[in-house]
């Protein structure tokens, strides 16, 4: 891919406050020093259309076989659009969620059970968003082995897809999109040397595949590559039949450490700030420490 042409895109991104620095929460909850807001695309014709054939050329570039299309719902839908018009490749519109009424189908298009289906999505961080659509898909009797995204935020997605069997095709990296910005001006070193420390330091959560969903806590506790605390989570909501966690907002120590008694056989996890206690010392801390061992709570 012309290096010229990547660098010119990811300027007018910038330039249509399409990257965004500042904190931002993203699907997963996580904090992050960087945010995408490719939506505002839909105002820019040029871009899109710049997008779509980038996207498209991709896919081509990474050899991908396909039958039809599918853009992950919903900024990648009109760039799964302009891709299937310009190139005369049927498209496939997968509903987030099915109509209550009429055919209440999930996948609006023609289906044909064996066909190959690339994906198109804007922007990857765990790869939950490509496999939610991926297996909706596969549910029609379709195939997915390729996904094609414009930015790649490099936190794991594109390895969480290669274990289901996907194939990540990405058109910009956010390493590249940062050193074109810093070059420009955009940007200061320091800001985008924190932005790339943030990112290496949090991979995202592997996304969970469908039949996990319906697993028991004590199930999931067991599956490998589950966080240890989430573990521990799992187990305990097992074991005390409870899924409750108690938001401990009180004022006073004394407050604090009768709730945590009260509540503590009830519930897995407590949380609480000990900056709103007009009384903290450590000495609650070791309290609050003892109670949850004889409660069994986080
Ligand atoms: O900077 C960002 C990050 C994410 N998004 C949206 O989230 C999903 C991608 O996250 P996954 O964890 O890979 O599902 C994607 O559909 C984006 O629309 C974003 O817009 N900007």
């Amino acid at each position: 891919m012309d290096d010229t042409e990547l660098d010119s895109l990811i300027l007018k991104l910038y330039d249509i406050g399409a990257v965004k620095f500042g904190t931002f929460k993203l699907k997963s909850g996580l904090m992050s020093p960087i945010y995408f807001d490719l939506r505002v695309m839909v105002s820019y014709p040029a871009v899109m259309n710049q997008v779509s054939s980038l996207l498209y050329k991709r896919a081509e570039d990474a050899g991908a076989r396909f039958d039809c299309v599918c853009g992950v719902p919903y900024t990648a839908l009109p760039l799964a659009t302009i891709i299937c018009s310009t190139k005369r490749v049927p498209m496939l519109i997968r509903r987030k969620e099915a109509k209550a009424y009429g055919t209440k189908r999930m996948v609006e298009g023609l289906i044909r059970p064996g066909d190959m289906c690339l994906i198109v999505e804007d922007v990857v961080t765990s790869g939950s968003s490509v496999l939610e659509t991926t297996q909706v898909l596969q549910g029609e009797g379709l195939k997915v082995r390729d996904a094609v995204v414009l930015l790649d935020r490099e936190q794991g997605g594109s390895g969480h897809l290669a274990a289901e069997g996907i194939a990540l095709h990405p058109v910009i990296s956010i390493s590249k999109l940062l050193s074109v910005l810093v070059e420009a001006g955009h940007v200061d070193a320091s800001t985008s040397g924190s932005v790339e420390r943030f990112l290496q330091a949090n991979p995202a959560c592997r996304p969970m595949r469908q039949a996990e969903e319906s697993l028991g806590y004590g199930e999931r506790a067991a599956l490998p590559g589950t966080h240890p605390l989430a573990a521990r989570l799992f187990t305990l909501m097992e074991e005390k039949t409870s899924n409750l966690c108690v938001s401990a907002d009180v004022s006073s120590a004394d407050e604090l450490l009768k709730l945590a008694d009260a509540v503590g056989p009830l519930v897995c996890a407590l949380k609480t700030h000990v900056d709103v206690l007009c009384d903290f010392s450590p000495a609650v801390s070791v309290r609050l420490g003892e109670l949850a061992k004889t409660s069994t709570t986080i």
